[in-house]
């Protein structure tokens, strides 16, 4: 269970030769009621691990597609108690894995180690915390690591190499490639330092690199993957989701795991 979970998962679908593909949902955006379907649905298409957001009043690097979900998420009511309830609840059923993403207020509202210890009981695999630097972690990651909780670390294109090296030997589960300078929001491409960066992180790395930001369309999934081991998506997802269209959230994942070129080193 947990970190040994998720990188069994992601190596598994490396061997495979697939590119992974991890999306992101707002938990609650909709209701707590379509969480269960949603997480068998992005399963089903493929999906090598779900990263699900935990609503919060204050999202610092959310752009608007996000910040509106999470809105929609608390007018719902939903709490960092609440799903992790649900989560728990549908537990066994579940063979994805699952990674929350949480601001750090949050989980000091909740208490740290029974943070820690009540994901564990949920099934919960992986946990990523964007506003916690790497100076100020190590409460926090003990706790995880006493339940064999991934704690998965966010790189940043301004960070220099040594910083990046340090960020990607520390990472559990996968690195989190963050891809653009900004907030989190579908965009049409990428700049072109982004294949250096993640090749750096990729000569740093021991676990699977994942780009995210800013990713919307097969094409750039595949692009960005030939660099590292897959994508992130969040923003396309949520509108798909939130404009019905659930048809497409099954081809942008099915379209970006099968590369067609394979001629590429790992
Ligand atoms: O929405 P995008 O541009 O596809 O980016 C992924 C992102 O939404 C998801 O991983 C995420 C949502 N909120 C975050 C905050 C920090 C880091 C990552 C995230």
């Amino acid at each position: 269970m947990g970190k040994a979970k998720l990188e069994h998962t992601l190596q598994q679908k490396l061997t495979d030769n697939q590119n992974l593909f991890v999306p992101y949902i707002m938990a609650g955006d909709g209701g707590l009621g379509i969480l269960e379907e949603r997480i068998s649905f992005l399963a089903e298409s493929g999906a090598s691990a779900i990263e699900l957001g935990i609503p919060f009043t204050d999202p610092v690097a959310d752009g608007p597609t996000i910040q509106d979900a999470g809105k929609r998420a608390l007018e719902n009511g939903t709490s960092l108690k609440a799903v992790l309830e649900i989560l728990y609840s549908f537990k066994e059923k579940r063979s994805v894995p699952i990674i929350l993403m949480t601001y750090m207020n949050p989980i000091y509202s909740y208490g740290v180690e029974q943070f820690a210890i009540d994901c564990d009981k949920s099934g919960v695999d992986g946990v990523i915390i964007p506003d916690l630097p790497m100076e100020e972690e190590g409460m926090v990651a003990d706790k995880l690591t006493e339940s064999d909780i991934a704690f998965i670390r966010l790189a940043a294109m301004t960070s220099p190499e040594h910083r990046l090296a340090e960020i990607a030997n520390r990472s559990e589960g996968f690195l989190y490639a963050v891809s653009v300078l900004g907030t989190t929001g579908a965009r049409k491409a990428h700049s072109n330092d982004v294949h250096t960066y993640l090749e750096t992180l990729k000569k740093h790395s021991s676990v699977p690199v994942l780009a995210g930001f800013g990713v919307s369309a097969v094409e750039q999934a595949r692009e960005l993957s030939s660099y590292c081991d897959g994508v992130i998506v969040g923003s396309k997802i949520v509108d798909l989701f939130n404009d019905g269209k659930t048809s497409d959230v099954r081809a942008l994942i099915e379209g970006s795991i099968h590369p067609e070129s394979k001629a590429r080193a790992r």
